[in-house]
């Protein structure tokens, strides 16, 4: 196919490249015709899909730290069963932990210490995940960072946090 029929990433337009959670591999969707299928469709350029799924990951490996607060969607969790600190504590409690983390102390061990999400007991490690199952801004940011990059604070409907992607 001419390169004017291929989108950036090598496949023949429409099709684009999802991640499957359950496979936990990629996958190829044709939005127009609701076609999905593991092999690449007929007409893509290997070369150019191999080269943009290195810009442009279907899935990444995060690990978090969260502290919840009193406007969390659950202001629960391990360390509390009533969390009633306000978004500006948690957000300065975030701000004491990225200190920490510039003077070497490792993510993992302040997620273990600090996180309000059932992942802290995995050093904060959410595993692979790829569009579309976490909340957005958390997706947005996660994606946006490059491998062992730390994020700033980010927002979500579940309180603040830190994420590092690890892959
Ligand atoms: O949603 C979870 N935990 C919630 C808190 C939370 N909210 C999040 C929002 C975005 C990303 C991670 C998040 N973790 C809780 O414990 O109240 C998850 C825990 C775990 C544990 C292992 C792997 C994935 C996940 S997602």
């Amino acid at each position: 196919a001419t390169a004017m029929s291929e989108a950036a990433n090598g496949l023949p337009a429409p099709w684009t490249v999802r991640y499957s959670k359950s496979k936990k591999r990629e996958y190829f969707f044709n939005p127009e015709t609701k076609a999905s299928q593991w092999e690449e469709p007929e007409g893509t350029d290997h070369g150019l899909l191999k080269q943009y799924l290195a810009e442009h990951p279907v899935r990444v490996r995060c690990l978090h730290i969260l502290c919840k607060h009193s406007d969390s969607r659950r202001p629960a969790s391990h360390r509390s069963e009533h969390i009633t600190i306000s978004k500006a504590e948690a957000i300065e409690e975030l701000q004491e932990i990225q200190r920490r983390l510039e003077s070497g102390e490792s993510f993992e061990s302040l997620a273990k210490e600090r996180s309000d999400c059932s992942s802290y007991k995995r050093g904060g490690d959410l595993g692979f995940f790829g569009k579309g199952e976490m909340q957005g801004s958390f997706e947005k940011a996660a994606f946006a960072l490059k491998v062992g990059e730390t994020s700033g604070v980010v927002e979500t409907e579940s309180g603040v946090h830190l994420i590092k992607r690890v892959q």
